[in-house]
């Protein structure tokens, strides 16, 4: 039996890649537009890989403290269902960013303790789903899609007024056991279905989804 559990595969660089992800049954497919990932595509790349992607799926373009002009040039290349933001940007950024292109705005938070909590709180204010990610290491090179996991008892059983997506380290190994211990509804993930940085493996975005639909609200 599926639950209703919904999967977002992020990173994804081609239409190749977008369709092993539709078809594995995820609901959410994200580009990562941060060139120092190797997830990186281009606003033509992420134009051809969604241009097949079936309605009721949604397209996320990642980015990390993007100006207007990157944001632009993004949205208006690419067509779009949602923004997710992974940089530092303010909750005065978030509520321009949502205003100024319409579009729903997630909003990912790094946690590594409790005194991350509060910083969830002022987000679920101003986007309309939040992310919790691992805080990344000192001198990491990406903010995310380091393949890290955080401690989830630190969210286990909390609320929040807007939809919330865990991530972090997740893999065919453990997001049944994340999903259990979080409660959460809704899960990303982007390095644990790679066969090597940048490349989605269609047999684990396959197997990560059928995981984690397994398991019963
Ligand atoms: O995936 C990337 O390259 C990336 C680059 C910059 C910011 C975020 C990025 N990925 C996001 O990080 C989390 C966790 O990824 P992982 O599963 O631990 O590899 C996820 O939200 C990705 O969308």
């Amino acid at each position: 039996m599926h639950s209703d559990i919904r999967v977002k595969i992020c990173g994804l660089r081609d239409a190749a890649m977008v369709a092993s992800a539709v078809q594995a049954g995820a609901a959410y497919v994200g580009l990562v537009f941060f060139p120092k990932s190797p997830r990186h595509v281009s606003i033509e790349e992420a134009r051809s890989a969604v241009v097949d992607v079936p309605p009721g799926i949604a397209k996320v373009a990642l980015v990390v403290d993007a100006d207007d002009t990157s944001l632009d040039a993004i949205v208006g290349g690419v067509p779009l269902d949602m923004l997710q933001l992974h940089g530092a940007e303010t909750p005065e950024r978030v509520a321009e960013i949502k205003a100024r292109y319409g579009l729903p705005v997630m909003k990912a938070v790094g946690v590594a303790g409790s005194e991350d909590m509060a910083q969830l709180d002022i987000y679920a204010d101003v986007a309309d789903q939040l992310l919790m990610d691992a805080k990344p290491p000192r001198n990491a090179a990406l903010p995310g899609g380091n393949g890290l996991a955080f401690d989830w008892r630190l969210i286990a059983g909390r609320k929040w007024s807007v939809p919330w997506m865990l991530a972090g380290g997740l893999n065919v190994g453990n997001v049944a056991e994340a999903i259990e211990r979080t409660g959460a509804r809704q899960v990303d993930v982007s390095s644990g279905v790679e066969s090597a940085p940048g490349v989605k493996d269609p047999q684990r975005m396959a197997d990560f989804v059928a995981s984690a639909r397994a398991q019963e609200p």
